[in-house]
């Protein structure tokens, strides 16, 4: 039973690959659209249970009348038939509406919308381009895309199960008091003037109290997080007394935020019984002195006093799931900030895959300065031929990372173009593109699985023996053989933990060598590939890599100018500019830039001379 209204609808299904909404009912309706049919068949139960609900209060007053008017001896043969479909309907129909509306609400609508936020949310983020991750946080986008769910599954709950259903409640309420006496339901309308008034006035302020209080936390949560975080500092530093501090001041705040939304919520309690002691009393005193001049019935009575003390209960909640609707309303709001972005870095309409060729690679006039006027590269013209082994040299800031993060197309050129064995990058896919290209870098993190799953990361249909044999080139399968995860899981099964923290730098940067090595692309970049390694294990590295570069093109960056001593030719950059290019025998003789650092090199390092 659960499981078919569970499978109505696919969170999963196709959509269409377009940028969300930015605007909150655009982006309610973008999610809603999937429910299809279903939607109005919800409102319509919702609505039929409201109905259901002002009508036993007027069959409370009804029966109370019929019984009165036929005594004890006549109530049965009269109306016997009356009250004995009425019971059916109350043991069978209403249940069976109640759990059909709810089936319907909790196990299609909340269980569809929640799961299916946040995987568009996911699938969207995944296409965004580097520069989108590197200018936001991982955590707090991924706190986005979680809180999305939620959010967006209790706002369209709270609308069809609270607010849907309690207009048309009171709507039903009001029209049974009607049919009882207009009076009585002009008192009525006057409450519900006053409450409305008072739910608005409180909703705007509450909301505001709340999000303080939201930010208070996350102020704390930041404070916390940074402490254990970098707790080394802390200790190295003697921190722990000034960290007490830092953390106290963001948790007094809190309190401070705390108090005042506990103090409106206190006041909501005081302001929301005066007026239901204004509904109960009016409404229950008026229809007492109108029956006490015989202008109502006791059952016209008890239905209209039984009336005004279910308000009294609902009245709360509703005013309870309003404000918290309009909190889901503000997490969604600042979700799409970070989410409805839409992506930089797109392929073109039917672009093609990148045709493999043998792998030379050219810049044309390319300059980009990440939409400013400097910085990046500027009129950048460079030539690779296949099979060619390239250094890229230059101080820091020289522009070595961008002119790499524009092969890999991380981000789109400004002007000028790039081209790979004569092909436009940008008008192929990129991930044709990036299957092309080997890369290992500094920062190589991995992800947090096994070591096979993260080899595997680059030809998932590589065989066990091809993996092995890549490791033994990257010298890592020795230790690879010798590690275990907490869990007992060992060698290639051993999971590395996040970001690869159970491995050492210098593990880490093997295993990335080795998935370079298996991923066997025709071109290859190493940005310092060797620097996180000792100086044994590198010479041995340093004759894999040599075999493994065989044949290709390769763009190699590093700091340390000894390691480029293979290379076929040096490119050396300068504030976004190549300065100079030659053999290092040439760059050598040229008494430029490239001499004059090698010559500064002490121990191997280049010191910065970007200042
Ligand atoms: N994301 C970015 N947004 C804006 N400017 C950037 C960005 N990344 C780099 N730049 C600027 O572009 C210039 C070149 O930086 P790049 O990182 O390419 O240099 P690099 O030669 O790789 O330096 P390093 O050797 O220190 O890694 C610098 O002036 C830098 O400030």
């Amino acid at each position: 039973m659960f499981r078919v209204f569970e499978r109505l609808i696919d969170p999963f299904q196709p959509f269409p690959a377009e940028t969300p909404p930015t605007k909150l009912m655009p982006y309610m309706w973008s999610q809603l659209r999937s429910l299809g049919g279903w939607l109005p068949l919800m409102a319509f139960t919702s609505l039929l249970v409201a109905l259901g609900e002002s009508l036993l209060f007027f069959y409370a007053g009804r029966i109370v009348d019929l019984m009165t008017g036929a005594g004890p001896d006549g109530f049965w043969s009269q109306h016997g038939g009356e009250t004995l479909l009425v019971a059916l309907a109350l043991l069978l129909l209403r249940p069976a509406v109640i759990g059909i509306n709810h089936l319907l609400l909790e196990q299609t609508l909340v269980g569809t919308l929640n799961v299916q936020s946040q995987w568009r949310a996911h699938k969207h983020l995944l296409g965004q381009s580097m520069s989108f991750f590197q200018n936001d946080f991982a955590g707090r986008l991924s706190n986005r895309v979680m809180q999305l769910g939620p959010a967006t599954e209790d706002s369209a709950y709270i609308f069809l199960e609270a607010i849907w259903f309690s207009a048309v409640y009171i709507i039903g309420a009001t029209l049974v008091v009607t049919q009882i006496n207009p009076w009585l339901a002009l008192l009525l309308v006057s409450w519900l003037v006053l409450y409305i008034f008072y739910m608005q006035f409180l909703v705007r302020r509450i909301t505001k109290a709340a999000e303080k209080w939201s930010d208070g936390r996350s102020a704390v949560t930041g404070r916390v997080v940074d402490a254990y975080a970098n707790i080394e500092a802390v200790k190295l530093f003697a921190g722990t007394k000034a960290e007490e501090t830092y953390a106290l001041s963001a948790f007094k705040r809190l309190q401070l935020r705390v108090h005042r939304f506990l103090r409106l919520a206190t006041e909501m309690q005081v302001v929301l019984n005066l007026l239901n002691g204004y509904l109960m009393v009016s409404i229950g005193g008026l229809a007492v002195l109108f029956w006490s001049k015989g202008l109502l019935s006791v059952g016209e009575v008890t239905a209209a006093i039984a009336l005004t003390m279910r308000l009294n209960g609902m009245s709360g909640w509703i005013l309870w799931v309003t404000i918290r609707l309009f909190e889901h309303f503000g997490v969604i709001r600042e979700g799409l900030r970070s989410i409805a972005v839409a992506h930089s870095v797109v392929d073109a309409p039917e672009a093609p895959a990148l045709v493999k060729g043998p792998g030379e690679i050219r810049f044309e006039d390319v300059s980009h300065h990440y939409g400013k006027r400097r910085g990046g590269l500027d009129h950048v013209d460079l030539t690779i031929r296949p099979g060619e082994k390239v250094g890229l040299v230059g101080p820091s800031g020289a522009g070595k990372s961008t002119l790499i993060s524009l092969l890999l197309r991380f981000r789109d050129v400004e002007q000028g173009r790039i081209l790979i064995d004569g092909q436009d990058i940008g008008a192929v896919t990129q991930e044709s593109l990036r299957h092309d290209i080997g890369v290992v870098s500094q920062d190589n993190s991995l992800l947090h699985r096994s070591i096979r799953a993260n080899l595997l990361y680059a030809r998932p249909d590589a065989t066990e023996e091809m993996m092995i044999a890549a490791a033994r080139q990257a010298e890592a399968h020795d230790f690879i053989q010798g590690l275990e995860d907490r869990e007992g899981r060992r060698g290639y099964n051993a999971q590395v933990g996040e970001r690869g923290v159970r491995l050492s730098g210098g593990q880490r940067q093997r295993i990335a060598i080795a998935r370079m090595i298996l991923k066997d692309a025709p071109i290859v970049i190493l940005d310092e590939a060797t620097s996180a390694l000792d100086s044994e294990v590198e010479a041995a590295i340093q004759r894999s890599l040599q075999t493994a570069m065989e044949g290709k093109t390769v763009i190699a960056i590093a700091h340390r100018l000894s390691t480029l001593a293979e290379m076929d030719r040096i490119v050396v950059m300068e504030r976004g500019r190549i300065v100079e290019d030659g053999s290092h025998a040439d760059l050598l003789r040229q008494e430029g830039l490239y001499a004059r650092l090698w010559t500064r090199q002490s121990g191997g390092f280049l010191a910065d001379t970007a200042e």
